[in-house]
This record gives C-alpha cells, sequence and structure tokens, in this order.
C-alpha cells in the first residue's frame, strides 16, 4: 500500500500540555479516513500538523512523501485544507474567492469550482458573509478541490450544517474522490454520517491513538459477548468494556479473526463502529494491536 499520510513519533505541545504525543500512522492513498475523538483529544492539533500549519514538537510526518513542516511550499501543495470554523473572507465575493485561490494555486482548477458552485446554485456575485453556512462550508469545499491536491484535509467540515446540508456536502466530497481518487482525511463527530463513506479510522483520545485501521478489518476484530455474570473487567487481556447486570456479563472483546477466543456458550454478535468508538472512549487506556 502506498501511503498518502506517514507519522512517526508525531507529537505537539501547548506550553506544557502535549495535546498529541507518540503518533504513529501510516494512512494509505485513495482511502477517505475518518479522524474521530472527544473535544481536546488532538485531531485539530494533528490536522494542523499535516497541513504544515503547526511545526512538531517531536517526530515528523511526511504527505506522500514530502516533510510537512511548517513553510516547506512543496508540502503545502500537496494538501488541501478545510479548516474547523471553514474561514471565508466575508466581505469578499465568491468570484474574488476563487480570484484569490487561482492566483495562490499553480494547479487550480477554475472550471471545477465554478461548476460545483453552479451545480449548487451559488452565485460568483454573492458575498461570503451572506452566504448560509452550509453554502460557506460548501464554497471552502469547492476551493479545497480546485486546488487539486491529491490529499484533502477536512476538520469538522459537518458541523453546523443541516442534515440535508451535510448529506450535499458528503455527495460532493465523495463524487470527487470517485472521480479524482483523492485521499481524504476528516474529522467529525458525526460518527453515522463518517460510518457511510469512510473506510478507514482514526480515534484519537487525550493526544495518543488509540485505533489507526481499516474500518472493515477493525470491526472484524473485535466483538460483543454476552455470557453468565463473571467479575471480569476491562483489566482483563483483550477487553476493552465490560457490564455486569445480576446474571449477565457483556463483554467488548478483540479477536482474532482466524481463532474466536471465547468459551462457545457465550453468545457473539459483530460490534458497529459507533459501539466499538464509545467503548475505547470509556476506557483511554485500551489500544486496538
Ligand atoms: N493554541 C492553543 N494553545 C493552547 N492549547 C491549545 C491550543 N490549541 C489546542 N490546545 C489544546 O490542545 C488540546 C487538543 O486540542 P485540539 O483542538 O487539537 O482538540 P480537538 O480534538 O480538535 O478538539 P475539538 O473536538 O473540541 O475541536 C486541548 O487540550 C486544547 O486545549
Amino acid at each position: 500500500m502506498s501511503a498518502a499520510l506517514e507519522a512517526e513519533c508525531l507529537g505537539m505541545r501547548y506550553g506544557r500540555v502535549w495535546a498529541l504525543r507518540d503518533c504513529t500512522l501510516r494512512l494509505p492513498a485513495g482511502s477517505v479516513i475518518a479522524l474521530v475523538g472527544p473535544n481536546g483529544a488532538g485531531k485539530s492539533t494533528l490536522l494542523q500538523l499535516v497541513t504544515g500549519l503547526l511545526k512538531p514538537a517531536q517526530g515528523t510526518v511526511k504527505v506522500l512523501g514530502t516533510d510537512a513542516r511548517a513553510g516547506s511550499a512543496q508540502a503545502l501543495a500537496q494538501v488541501g485544507f478545510v479548516a474547523q470554523e471553514h474561514p471565508l473572507y466575508r466581505g469578499f465575493s465568491v468570484a474574488d474567492l476563487l480570484r484569490l485561490g487561482r492566483s495562490m494555486n499553480l494547479c487550480w482548477d477554475q472550471s471545477l469550482a465554478e461548476r460545483r458552485l453552479d451545480e449548487l446554485g451559488i452565485p460568483l456575485k454573492r458575498r461570503a458573509g451572506d452566504l448560509s453556512g452550509g453554502q460557506q462550508s460548501q464554497v471552502a469545499l469547492a476551493l479545497a478541490l480546485a486546488k487539486r491536491a491529491p490529499l484533502l484535509v477536512l476538520d469538522e467540515p459537518l458541523a453546523n450544517l443541516d442534515p440535508v446540508a451535510r448529506r450535499d456536502f458528503m455527495r460532493v466530497l465523495m463524487g470527487a474522490v470517485a472521480e479524482d481518487g483523492l485521499t481524504v482525511l476528516m474529522s467529525s463527530h458525526v460518527i453515522a454520517d463518517l460510518e457511510a463513506v469512510c473506510d478507514w479510522l482514526v480515534l484519537l483520545n487525550r493526544g495518543r491513538v488509540q485505533i489507526a485501521g481499516a474500518i472493515e478489518e477493525v470491526l472484524a476484530g473485535h466483538r460483543l459477548l454476552t455470557g453468565p455474570r463473571t467479575d471480569t473487567d476491562a483489566s482483563a487481556p483483550g477487553v476493552v468494556r465490560a457490564a455486569h447486570s445480576d446474571r449477565h456479563t457483556d463483554l467488548l472483546v478483540r479477536i482474532k479473526a482466524d481463532r474466536p477466543d471465547f468459551h462457545p456458550a457465550w453468545q457473539s454478535r459483530p460490534v458497529g463502529l459507533e459501539e466499538l468508538i464509545l467503548a475505547y472512549l470509556e476506557h483511554p487506556a485500551a489500544v486496538a494491536s
């Protein structure tokens, strides 16, 4: 697998507080990667390190083999970025924003941007500040796509969007992925939306990577077991979460795909993405291997 992004022991701290620590990742080119984690987990910090907006305190990060160190023009050209608040110059018209994009990007694709905005019915004359939140997100996405960068990094692009705007945003995004074979790294708290479109998962918690892998493989590597009440808790090997009632114990466990490692008397069922993520978040020390 060729890597779109490689991080090696990547770390960043603000003053004495580490926002991201020992982050080692290898994300495959052509995948759509969900970056999830609770507030303050370090998602935006990781994305800003990837885009070269921040300089790491430790380790390295490479985008398509190029060091993403802050200030490297070569690295910047590889990444299209939509920041968390998708800041647009509010006094600029959409046409002004396109002109600005064209003047700053060598591979700028004006017709792509105009076509997308036309499809969405967003007038080029309209001031960015007069657009709705959903339209601003779409303009920010169109600008990032027009950059024609092989890696698209989106920081919570679905925040503040209503369900229809979320669906439209994802439709445009997935259309671009299918047409151009982009790699997309996007953070979000809306796991249901991510599940439909992402094939990779990175779960950050308290600045550390808890899960990194292909979603299918991660899910196949876990089971939910229900059996007679035991004292097993989440500190037992292979157990991510344990819940007990008077008579029963429910365990979320890691298994080896070819060797389910549990007693046949226990009922077993597959785990969903949301419940898997929640189980790991409840136990920050658990790491999927
Ligand atoms: N500029 C900054 N100065 C000081 N601390 C910061 C700064 N930016 C982030 N932090 C801290 O770093 C940690 C990680 O923050 P970050 O914004 O990366 O998290 P996040 O996962 O993106 O959170 P959210 O989901 O709330 O956007 C937090 O503890 C945050 O308070």
